[in-house]
């Protein structure tokens, strides 16, 4: 197997001053976050390898412990599938996780807690802006989830085109437990995988299936031991790649359009919603006794 790392993109995810790249608006600077904490540095975060052979990239997310969405790091990814997208050769992307048993646990909760107005409106918009470039993307994306894939990681997986998951963990929505409501594109497009009603219940209650269940429902797509999640992944992206790139591409684009209308139409308020709700006394009072129990549960 020919695998090289993508030196431009490992440059790139390095220097991490100047963001987002990502379409729809310009370069702003970044306020350096004093909030957000993980046991990875930024170089560590984002390994991104390429298969010349199969034409197909891993993006491994290893900002350990939980692949927490920090502002940094999504920017990270939202770079690093920019570079993919423009490398021609490049057909498909696997997403996987070095992180023990998570796949992603979702945004990083330090982001939202305390946050400065400043940041906490870029960090929303490169969050939209992600989102939109993993939704849309003409690569063909596989979520190979080893671990818990929670709210912000169920945005990644539910964002990508086909998921393998590892038995006995969980999925899904869960930001009422933290007093907070998942953003509507988030919402749709975990409905247009497990249609309307169990997407309203378990978005209402903030429950999180198991593996076995987003199975029967449709939220991933293939259950199997652990240890064999990427290899799986790897086996259905080929068999993906046997369709033709131009028509699958344009299929997803078909499918897709109606939740990428809804969302450019609704994108602005829904930034407003955030910044102004998210630093409301009672939602930093939830987020703060959240953060806590998940501290004490040790
Ligand atoms: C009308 C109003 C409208 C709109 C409002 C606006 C918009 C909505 C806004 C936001 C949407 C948010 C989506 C999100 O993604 S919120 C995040 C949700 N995620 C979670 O709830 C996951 C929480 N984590 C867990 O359940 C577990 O950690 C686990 C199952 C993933 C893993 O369990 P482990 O036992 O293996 O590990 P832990 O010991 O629990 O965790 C290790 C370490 O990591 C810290 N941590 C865990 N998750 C997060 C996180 N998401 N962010 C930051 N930090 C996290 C945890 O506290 C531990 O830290 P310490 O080692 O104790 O310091």
């Amino acid at each position: 197997m020919t695998m090289r790392s993508f030196g431009l993109i490992r440059q790139c995810c390095n220097a991490l001053v100047r963001v987002p790249l990502a379409r729809e608006k310009s370069p702003v600077s970044l306020p350096i976050s004093h909030l957000s904490r993980s046991l990875t540095t930024a170089a560590e975060a984002l390994k991104i390898t390429y298969d010349e052979k199969s034409e197909v990239a891993t993006m491994h997310l290893c900002r350990k412990p939980v692949n927490g969405l920090s502002l940094e790091f999504i920017t990270q990814i939202s770079i690093a599938l920019e570079k993919l997208e423009n490398e021609r050769s490049c057909r498909g992307v696997i997403i996987s996780s070095g992180c023990d048993n998570v796949f992603c646990a979702g945004l990083d909760i330090n982001e939202m807690l305390r946050p400065t107005p400043e940041r906490l409106e870029i960090f929303w918009k490169t969050l939209q802006d992600m989102w939109l470039q993993l939704f849309t993307t003409r690569l063909m994306t596989v979520a190979a989830i080893t671990g818990h894939c929670i709210a912000g990681g169920c945005l990644i997986s539910s964002a990508c085109d086909h998921r393998v998951m590892a038995p006995n963990f969980k999925i899904g929505l869960n930001e009422v437990k933290l007093g907070i409501v998942a953003p509507f594109w988030l919402v749709d497009s975990v409905k247009n995988l497990i249609g309307y009603r169990q997407t309203e219940w378990s978005l209402m209650k903030g429950h999180l299936f198991s593996s076995e269940d987003a199975l029967r429902l449709g939220l991933v797509d293939k259950v199997v031991p652990q240890d064999q999640v990427v290899l799986q992944a790897e086996a259905d992206m080929a068999e993906w790649l046997q369709v033709p790139d131009s028509a699958r591409h344009l299929s997803k684009t078909l499918m897709r359009r109606d939740t990428v209308v809804r969302f450019r139409s609704g994108r602005e308020a829904d930034l407003k919603t955030f910044v102004n709700y998210i630093p409301k006394e009672s939602i930093q009072k939830t987020l703060h006794s959240y953060v806590e129990s998940l501290k004490s549960k040790k």
